[in-house]
């Protein structure tokens, strides 16, 4: 059947109490009620399947630990886990001494008999009794008039005072009573303050404090606005005689969807009390919702006098008893509600907390409060538990500033607001192409892919694998006859991997980053200028790093086109140096901007061009031998190379090149190419020997002859130019040493590089370098040290003849 047209002809609107000069209106809430927790009784009897009793066992618990001094444990006359429930608590000593239980009993005999039976030996104990007051029950469910329906109300009242006063004879338990003149919301309001006041005539002992009688006044079913159950409520505080020996109680259901207001407004009109469940559980819609009651004075700075600080915790045993979800956009609980998926929230949320954060700064100086004030979030998630992480959520309606938040919060890097932007575009591109909501690791994880960020698993095509930055005055200056300080250039120096092989670049510019700039453009036709720069620092102290972003545009640009560009690629860069993680920020916007266009070959262009000759030869041997040679060696190699490019007509080809260099250093050359001089120690150990010193021994071989070795020294080398000064006249000195791994995994091998002096009296100092490779460490620092030698012309004692 459809909706109707005309409503009226089914629907009865409701009758508004014609309240005159009502307060409630003009009152403001200034403390929070008495909280009743009706979980385990009204919560419970409306679930498919109630709770056992271990259940509402862990459920009590819960609602002890988050402070509720009364609570409704149980309807004990409706079933035996009920009653056993009870008996369990009192008999078991699980109720604290400052909390009430509270049971409920219809009005009628036999059951408020078994309803005192469970409460025997209880401390404390609130009992409820309730019998249906509004036309409706009396007419259709009770088939009674007014006089007998206040009839039933005295009688029963009688019956539990006598026995109330009989079980604090037997057993000391203080009892407090409370009385539901049920559907009050649809009871004719003089005929519920009818009944109630002959209710607490027939309790005979109202009194203050402890002694009130409980007047719970149910909106049974919610079928109108709050307002007209806040008139409904004043009209009850104002006209019930006694009022100070009566504590009003609120118990609204949810019907309309009111249940919070009605709370609330009745709140104003002079309600002490409110009953309701965990997130509102409860008959059809549920019971008023006590968390949301309870945060709604938490964020007016009002105690609500229970903790919710672990939210989540209370949310998982509820769930779980109550077997029912919480729906994720429930107030304060539900797991989307700290949460903003558009851009213009997360926008204002972003901008909120960086606000905030300052206004505190300034507060805590000053010694005031620091006061919440973020647009969008009226509570702080952290008071309940949650963490921010769950603020910003992305998805295709979000914007650049929650992105921008959440790269913060995760990877500690405060985006420049046009990399903001940058970035947005690419979370929206994949946002609307996959259309789902991206998870903070999907973004972050964009990020590190975009900008190249985080280690060699998102390693781009070009990776600063090791550099120098040094300073040199520039030739103007350095010529000036001024006391001025002199200019400096800066002279980048580096190796990076270019496409997974190894190349030395090098570049001079008026900073660090126009000196890479420098080098990119010479060695790689990367040419590009920066347009944006800006760094921050994360971290403090010992492990303070620094962040920079670079915005790159093409370097081939007029220097006005370049400004007004619209193709700009963005980079970052964290380093524990502030120059390096500068020039990281530029190889990632680098490889931002190159994507994947083929790159230059290496260009071999030798003795012609001082500024790239030495860089590209050492990058030659590193493509071609994996060989990082030390700057001292390549300065040396270049000499070499210069002058077989000179002999050659100031050329020569790149496989000559790797020739030359073998051939010179004796290295990787076939076994029937090596030199004749070359020296090995074979077999050798090394040991602790005395005085902390090491001890070498091995079969020294040399132009063929073989002999034991052994020699001690402060390390291998050392012991090693020990066994060498027994063999040869003069000195040896170990210049320079430094090693490399070459390869990975099992095929791993180090590479060692020594330059050795050798003096001999008489005769002009000479120096030359030697290269080893080896499995083995220390053993390719011996033959490092070895291949040295063999450049050095050594003259070996008591040889004759070369034997
Ligand atoms: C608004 C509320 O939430 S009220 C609380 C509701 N909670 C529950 O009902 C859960 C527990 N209830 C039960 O287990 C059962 O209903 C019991 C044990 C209390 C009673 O069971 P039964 O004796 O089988 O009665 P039944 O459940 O059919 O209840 C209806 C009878 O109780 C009467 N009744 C209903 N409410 C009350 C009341 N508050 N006081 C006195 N009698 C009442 C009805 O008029 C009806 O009487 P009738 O049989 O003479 O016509
Ligand atoms: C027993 C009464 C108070 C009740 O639960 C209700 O009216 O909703």
């Amino acid at each position: 059947m459809p909706m109707l047209a005309d409503p009226s002809i089914k629907y009865k609107p409701y009758e508004p109490l014609n309240l005159q000069n009502r307060q409630w209106p003009s009152k403001v809430v200034k403390k929070a009620p008495i909280w009743l927790s009706t979980d385990l009784r009204d919560g419970n009897q409306a679930l498919a399947n109630p709770m056992t009793i271990e259940q509402k066992t862990i459920f009590f618990k819960t609602i002890i630990k988050c402070g509720f001094k009364e609570i409704e444990v149980a309807y004990p006359a409706a079933s035996d886990t009920d009653f056993n429930f009870v008996r369990q608590l009192i008999e078991q000593k699980q109720i604290p001494d400052d909390v009430w239980l509270q049971v409920l009993t219809p009005a009628r005999e036999d059951l408020i008999r078994r309803t005192l039976e469970s409460l025997a030996g209880a401390k404390q104990a609130i009992v409820h009794m309730y019998n249906a007051t509004c036309p409706c029950f009396r007419e259709v469910v009770f088939r009674n008039s007014k006089e007998e329906t206040v009839a039933l109300a005295i009688k029963h009242t009688k019956i539990l005072r006598e026995l109330t006063d009989e079980y604090s004879a037997k057993y000391g338990t203080k009892f407090k009573f409370e009385y539901s003149p049920e559907t009050f919301s649809q009871t004719e309001p003089d005929f519920a303050l009818e009944v109630c006041e002959a209710v607490k005539k027939a309790w005979g002992k109202a009194g203050l404090g402890e002694e009130r009688i409980i007047f719970n006044l149910p909106a049974t079913v919610e079928i109108a606005p709050p307002n007209h159950y806040a008139d409904q409520v004043e009209y009850f505080h104002s006209h019930i005689s006694e009022r100070e020996k009566v504590a009003i109680s609120l118990h609204p259901h949810n019907d309309r969807g009111q249940g919070i207001a009605a709370a609330e407004l009745a709140l104003l009109a002079g309600g002490d009390r409110v009953e309701g469940c965990l997130f509102g559980n409860g008959e059809r819609t549920g019971n008023v919702d006590i968390v949301n009651l309870a945060l709604n004075f938490y964020t007016q700075g009002i105690p609500p006098h229970l903790d919710f600080s672990d939210l989540q915790s209370v949310i998982d045993v509820v769930t779980k008893c109550n077997d029912l979800p919480i729906h994720p956009r429930h107030p304060y609980a539900g797991e989307l509600v700290f949460t903003a998926f558009s851009g213009s929230h997360q926008d204002a949320v972003k901008k909120g907390f960086e606000a905030q954060r300052i206004r505190h700064a300034e507060n805590i100086k000053k010694g005031e409060n620091q006061y919440w004030d973020i647009p969008y979030l009226p509570i702080d998630p952290a008071d309940l538990g949650c963490t921010y992480e769950a603020v910003i959520r992305v998805n295709a309606q979000s914007g650049k500033g929650g992105i921008a938040y959440l790269i913060q919060q995760h990877l500690g890097l405060d985006l420049p607001r046009k990399m903001q932007v940058s970035f947005y575009q690419v979370i929206q591109a994949i946002a609307d192409r996959e259309a789902r909501e991206m998870r903070v690791d999907d973004i972050t994880t964009a990020f590190r892919n975009t900008y190249k960020f985080g280690g060699s698993k998102y390693e781009g095509r070009l990776v600063l694998k090791s550099f120098k930055v040094s300073s040199e005055p520039t030739v103007d200056s350095a010529q000036g006859e001024t006391d001025e300080p002199a200019d400096e250039r800066r002279l980048f120096d580096g190796s990076v991997s270019v496409d997974g092989v190894l190349r030395v670049i090098r570049g001079d510019g008026n900073g660090p980053l126009s000196a890479l700039l420098d080098a990119l453009r010479t060695h790689l036709e990367c040419d590009f200028v920066i347009r944006e720069y800006s760094e921050h620092s994360i971290g403090e102290g010992s492990n303070v790093r620094a962040a920079s972003y670079v915005e790159l545009v093409r370097g081939d640009q007029a220097v006005k086109d370049a400004r007004t560009s619209t193709e700009s690629w963005w980079g970052v860069g964290v380093d524990s140096d502030i120059a390096g993680s500068g020039l990281r920020a530029v190889l990632s916007a680098v490889n931002n901007a190159i994507g994947d266009r083929a790159l230059p070959e290496l260009k071999l262009n030798v003795g012609f061009n001082a500024k790239s000759g030495q860089a590209d030869v050492a990058s030659a041997i590193l493509n071609s031998l994996y060989l990082e040679l030390p700057r001292g060696l390549q300065a040396s190699f270049f000499e070499v190379v210069q002058r077989a490019a000179r002999a050659t007509g100031e050329s020569i080809s790149y496989t000559d090149l790797i020739k030359l260099f073998q051939e010179t250093y004796n290295y990787d050359l076939p076994e029937a190419t090596r030199k004749a001089t070359e020296i090995s120690l074979e077999r050798f150990k090394l040991q602790d020997g005395e005085n902390g010193k090491k001890q070498l021994t091995g079969t020294l071989v040399w132009n063929g002859k073989s002999k034991e070795a052994s020699g001690s020294g402060v390390g291998p080398l050392s012991s090693l130019v020990d066994i060498l000064h027994k063999e040869i006249e003069g000195i040896l000195t170990c210049k320079h040493y430094s090693e490399h791994s070459v390869s990975e995994g099992t095929e791993v091998q180090a590479a060692s590089y020594v330059e050795l002096s050798y003096e001999l009296p008489g005769q002009a100092k000479k120096s030359s370098w030697g290269i080893g490779l080896d499995t083995d460490i220390t053993a390719s620092m011996l033959k490092a040290l070895l291949s040295s030698v063999v450049g050095l012309d050594v003259v070996r004692k008591n040889v004759v003849n070369g034997q």
